[in-house]
């Protein structure tokens, strides 16, 4: 099968506070043993990644570069998001050529500096949404927000993360380039952080400050890949009703409809099951003989196989 596979958080960083290079690759080496384990089942792979710890950091760097010698260049949002897709795509593609080289497999790895258009009236832009970077206490957050005028919001009882706008993505760039190579064999890792946010312009596409959601980009990306399923990977096996409550009960198939009546129940927090439960449904409205999974990175193999996760079929 054609899957287009979008990495959680988890997948780069198991470890929230360690936001350290080290720790992400040693994440990627692990990450790069479901993803071959995936290849090894004959499947062909497109992979999407988040990248809000990430975009942050980058973004905080070349803050305090420029804040401590105005002569360097305070790189905007959307090259920032291009950045990240370089620093993380270089991981994933070294440590799964890596385990492909350990396996024997002979296959083709590489990143995909990827443009998502979004629409410039979205109304994403006039509401922030998006968390990305550190962690902050209340007083340092009020700090940012008076000095460089971030809009920081309190994220689940964490503490306060700035947040960026997060438009919906209406269109990839590369899709062809995209296609083509995974077609013909090649894993590809594209639409990094969501892919770099651009609008279109009588001059050609220009870039814009925002973070795509990556489980949408993943979505769009199955779309236009023409991809048999989308499978999203996270931290947890499967999706809940109740999550968290003692009355917690995991879903291993769900339809259109049922999905509805839990969304209306609000059943999915909003900053993190809700996109991924939502990029699922539009894939299979789009596609309705065709089918979405949420499932951890660890049991990925088993849950494409149908042996686990969260299968979202139309009905
Ligand atoms: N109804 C739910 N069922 C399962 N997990 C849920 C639910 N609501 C919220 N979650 C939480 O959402 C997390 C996934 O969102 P998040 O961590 O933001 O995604 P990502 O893996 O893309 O970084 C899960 O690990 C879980 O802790
Ligand atoms: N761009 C994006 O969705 O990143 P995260 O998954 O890290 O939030």
């Amino acid at each position: 099968m054609k899957i287009v596979l979008a990495l959680g958080g988890n997948a780069l960083q198991s470890d929230p506070k360690d936001t350290s290079v080290e720790a992400q690759l040693k994440n990627c080496r692990e990450t790069a043993k479901a993803i071959v384990d995936i290849v090894e089942e004959g499947h062909t792979l497109a992979i999407v990644h988040g990248n809000g710890p990430q975009v942050g950091q980058i973004i905080k760097t070349v803050n305090d570069a420029h804040a401590s010698d105005k002569s360097n260049i305070l790189y905007p949002l959307d090259v920032c998001g291009a950045f990240s897709q370089g620093y993380i795509g270089y991981h994933l593609q070294n440590t799964i050529q890596e385990e492909l080289r350990r396996r024997n497999i002979n296959k083709n790895v590489g990143t995909i500096v990827t443009q998502v258009e979004v629409n410039p009236k979205d109304p994403a832009f006039e509401n922030p949404t998006k968390p990305i970077g550190s962690f902050y206490a209340k007083e340092e957050a009020e700090k940012l927000m008076a000095e460089k005028g971030y809009i920081m919001k309190e994220d689940a009882g964490r503490g306060y993360r700035r947040v960026v706008a997060s438009p919906k993505p209406v269109n990839i760039i590369e899709k062809g380039l995209i296609k083509d190579l995974v077609e013909g064999g090649s894993i590809i890792i594209s639409c990094g952080g969501g892919g770099i946010p651009v609008i279109k312009t009588g001059q050609g596409v220009k870039g814009i400050a925002a973070v795509i959601d990556k489980d949408f980009a993943a979505e769009k990306l199955a779309e236009m890949i023409d991809a048999d399923q989308l499978v999203i990977l996270t931290a947890v096996d499967k999706v809940c009703i109740n999550f968290n409550k003692p009355s917690q009960q995991e879903l291993s198939q769900v339809t259109m409809q049922e999905l509805n009546q839990y969304i209306k129940e609000g059943q999915f927090a909003p900053g993190s099951m809700l996109p991924k439960v939502e990029a699922c449904k539009k894939f299979v409205i789009f596609n309705p003989n065709k089918k979405a999974i949420i499932a951890s990175l660890e049991n990925a193999k088993e849950a494409i196989k149908g042996n686990t996760g969260t299968t979202i079929v139309y009905k």
